[in-house]
């Protein structure tokens, strides 16, 4: 049993598309131009021209392509440079397309159609003729021809259009045709042998299109129609590498896109509007990936802006060529639309192959991928591995015709010759001796299993003979019955190789259903992975879908940021207008205060100072009057002591005046002798306790007068004390005023002025002080003279009473001697 294994194809349905992706940044898209040398509208031609074999002039210059062809007469020319490159990439396993893109009318479809040919005829080079056998005949017949030895094994097609946003099947319309992540899918696939088969299939499916007639063309396509070749091929042994897969899978996309139309060229209304603004919907999403993916720097591919777009998807993914042709005119008329084609051909030329964001999976979801890739991997061995088990059994049941007939060689009685067993009596020979080979023997040890196949074949062969030769088998058995005495040992022979056969039968039972389990494994797995890869670009389209949102809602941010900010810097301009007019307010009004504060500290100066001199007037006058209450009060002191020591003196003069009376009375007493003698002197001794008790008096009053004027003296002093606490209180307050006027620099001077004026005025009141108490001091002295005074008196007093006493005792002495009063009577 042959087995075949598939390449790693790229098709999208049958690896997931991690694999698919190619990883080597390098261009993939090849841009060729046709040119239609027409005049029909204008008139005029020349707006482009063919310069050389890869180039064309325009007015700018000459534009570098990958080939420029005549479209009068270059149709094969084309084809071999893009179709044909694109048939043997399928055979290879790689997917491929060619797109026919340009203005309405430009040629598109004709050249479709000449590539459908060719590509039938390059598919089915070598078979001219539509086979009618089977498929599965079909595809061995095909490789079989011998006339191209990758010749594919299976070609099936697919047509599809896509018209106003939908996609139809135009060969089953039955079938669902959609697209999903993975590309296109639900179409119809229809096996097709040969290039008659396709073009019939084409030229059906090419009825059913949509098509309309505007100005630039009568037949104009309103749908972009895509014809998909799935191709298999089975690679020959010489060509495959040794550990290369059999057989391989791809498909080869042929695109027919509607050509971009100017609603005011083809002056179309109505329905073709619809049509034509659907078109151009379109071709602009396919400009857009073509654009992003010819810029390195764009990281979304936005495949799903259209069902083109979507449906090419596997085209674009770089892993095979793609070919563009762009279809232009030189019409002068048609200039815009053919620089417009020409800059998308040029540009599509920049396209790359690279991981496509939008496809790769997720790091989780490629790590499950490769797992479950790993796992299935796993399986597919351990069923290789049985299957080689299951051909090893198989193989040592089978066996080549010479062993069996070794074997029954051995199973015959002993001399006999198997040509003269399977020769009859007769001399005839044996229907069956072609089927054992004769002098063929081998060992009776030979195992009944490799016996068993060459068993069966003598069997059969005999059943056939029997069959189709009955008369001459059964005379020759008869003739031969005597000789058949081995037939026993034969037929248990027969019996044991038809047990061995229905084991080898039931062996190939075993290895069909293993195969098709494999297959179905094989499917599964095929299945599984195209479900992790559709999971794995749903989310991945689903993670498009919040990155467009993301970016969308991102770029709405930006815009209200962006408006925020205008608002912003407005609201910022008027803020910092406002600022400005209320800084040179502030400034204005601060100037004003600083003034106003400058007049406020300049008068309250002014009011301190009048203040201090307010109170150092007060402090003077307090001062003034104090040492007017001090001279008062020492005046009033003196005139006291003054009257007392009048008073004194008075008492003095009368005391005198009264012991001059009391002389003069004594004399008359003398005179008088005896009764006046007692009488004068008792009254002399009460005149002497009056005197002596106004003595008492006036030393009290004196007594009370040096206190007085102890106490003025103490009030005196407490009140220069306080004079001198205030004094150094005011010379604090002028230190403050001082500090404070430091800090005023005009205004100070005149406060210092103000202050030295207060100084000199204090040193005045100071003076004034000192005048006081050198007052005081005089007072003092005068107050000590008043002591003096007072002792002199008392001198006097003392010297008075002295008198007194030295009178009285003289008295008393006169009287005693005069004999007036007796002795005793005085003692
Ligand atoms: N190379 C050519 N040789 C001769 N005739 C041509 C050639 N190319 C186009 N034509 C003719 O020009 C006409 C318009 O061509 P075609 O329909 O292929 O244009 P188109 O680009 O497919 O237009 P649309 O986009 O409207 O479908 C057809 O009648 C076609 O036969």
């Amino acid at each position: 049993m042959e087995s075949t294994y598939f390449l790693s194809s790229s098709n999208s349905h049958q690896e997931p598309a991690v694999y698919r992706q190619a990883l080597v940044n390098k261009r993939h898209c090849k841009a060729f131009v046709s040119l239609r040398s027409v005049n029909s509208r204008s008139g005029e031609t020349g707006c482009v021209t063919r310069k050389t074999a890869t180039s064309v002039q325009i007015s700018t210059g000459p534009l570098e392509l990958d080939g420029v062809f005549e479209a009068s007469h270059d149709q094969k020319e084309l084809f071999a440079a893009t179709g044909r490159p694109c048939i043997a990439a399928v055979k290879e396993g790689r997917p491929c397309a060619v797109l026919n893109y340009g203005q309405s009318g430009s040629g598109k479809s004709y050249t479709t159609n000449c590539f459908l040919q060719l590509a039938f005829q390059e598919l089915f080079k070598g078979k001219s003729q539509a086979s009618t056998a089977p498929p599965a005949a079909q595809s061995s017949s095909l490789s079989d021809t011998g006339c191209d030895q990758d010749a594919p094994s299976t070609v099936r097609i697919s047509i599809v259009e896509e018209y106003q946003g939908k996609l139809v099947d135009l060969v089953d319309p039955a079938a669902i045709a959609q697209t999903s992540s993975v590309g296109l899918s639900g179409h119809s696939q229809h096996i097709i042998t040969c290039a008659q088969d396709g073009s019939q299939m084409v030229d059906a499916a090419m009825k059913k299109r949509h098509t309309g007639s505007h100005k630039l063309n009568s037949r104009s396509s309103r749908s972009h129609l895509i014809i998909i070749f799935h191709v298999e091929t089975t690679i020959s042994p010489a060509n495959a590498p040794r550990s290369a897969p059999a057989k391989t899978s791809a498909t080869f996309s042929l695109v027919d896109l509607a050509g971009s139309e100017k609603l005011r060229q083809t002056q179309t209304n109505g329905h073709m509007k619809n049509e034509a603004m659907h078109i151009n919907s379109s071709l602009s999403a396919l400009q857009l990936v073509f654009r992003q993916l010819a810029d390195r720097r764009s990281s979304h591919i936005s495949h799903r802006n259209s069902q083109l777009t979507m449906a090419l998807k596997d085209c674009l993914s770089g892993q095979g060529p793609l070919n563009l042709v762009g279809h232009i005119s030189s019409d002068v008329a048609s200039a815009a639309e053919t620089a417009a084609t020409l800059k998308f051909v040029h540009g599509a030329r920049k396209m790359e192959v690279r991981r496509s964001p939008a496809s790769s999976p997720t790091k989780k979801g490629r790590a499950e991928l490769e797992h479950a890739n790993a796992q299935l991997q796993q399986a597919n061995r351990d069923l290789a591995e049985q299957v080689e088990t299951l051909k090893g059994k198989l193989s040592s049941c089978t066996a080549s015709p010479s062993s069996v007939s070794s074997h029954i060689s051995s199973s015959l009685p002993s001399g006999s010759e198997s040509s003269t067993a399977f020769t009859s009596p007769s001399g005839a020979p044996s229907p069956i001796a072609s089927t054992v080979p004769s002098g063929s023997k081998s060992s009776p040890a030979a195992s009944s299993s490799s016996a068993s196949h060459g068993c069966v074949c003598v069997f059969e062969n005999l059943d056939r003979h029997i069959r189709n030769e009955p008369p001459a088998v059964t005379s020759w058995l008869s003739d031969s019955a005597d000789s058949f005495l081995w037939l026993d040992e034969y037929e248990a022979a027969i019996q044991r190789a038809l047990c061995q056969k229905a084991q080898q039968d039931e062996a190939n039972t075993r290895i069909c259903q293993l195969e098709s389990e494999i297959l179905g494994l094989q499917g599964q797995l095929a299945q599984a992975g195209r479900d992790a890869v559709e999971k794995l670009e749903s989310q991945a389209s689903g993670f498009q879908d919040c990155i467009r949102q993301l970016e969308l809602e991102t770029i709405l941010r930006q815009q209200q940021h962006a408006e925020d900010i205008a608002q912003a810097e407005a609201k910022l301009a008027v803020q910092a207008a406002d600022f400005q007019a209320q800084a040179a307010f502030l400034q204005a009004e601060t100037e004003c205060q600083m003034e106003e504060a400058a007049a406020d500290a300049q008068s309250r100066l002014n009011a301190q100072a009048l203040d201090e001199q307010d109170h150092i007037s007060r402090v003077e006058m307090a001062a003034k009057a104090m040492q007017q209450e001090h001279a008062a009060a020492i005046e009033q002191a003196e005139a006291a002591w003054q009257l007392q020591v009048a008073n004194v003196e008075v008492q003095a003069q009368q005391l005198q005046e009264c012991l001059n009376t009391c002389e003069s009375q004594n004399l008359s007493m003398q005179q008088h002798h005896t009764a006046a003698m007692d009488a004068a002197q008792t009254q002399r001794a009460a005149q002497a306790a009056e005197v002596q008790h106004r003595l008492h008096l006036a030393k009290a009053q004196q007594a009370k007068l040096l206190q007085q004027v102890s106490a003025a003296e103490l009030a005196a002093d407490s009140r220069i004390q306080a004079l001198a606490v205030n004094m150094a209180e005011q010379h604090a307050c002028i230190g403050v005023l001082k500090s404070d006027r430091s800090h005023l620099q005009e205004q100070q001077k005149a406060a210092c002025a103000d202050a030295d004026r207060q100084q000199e005025e204090l040193a005045a009141a100071a003076a004034t002080v000192a005048s006081a108490t050198a007052a005081k001091v005089q007072a003092a002295a005068e107050a000590a003279a008043l002591r003096t005074a007072c002792a002199l008196l008392q001198q006097r007093v003392t010297r008075l009473g002295d008198g007194i006493a030295a009178v009285t005792k003289s008295a008393k002495g006169h009287l005693v001697t005069w004999g007036l009063v007796h002795p005793w009577a005085l003692s």
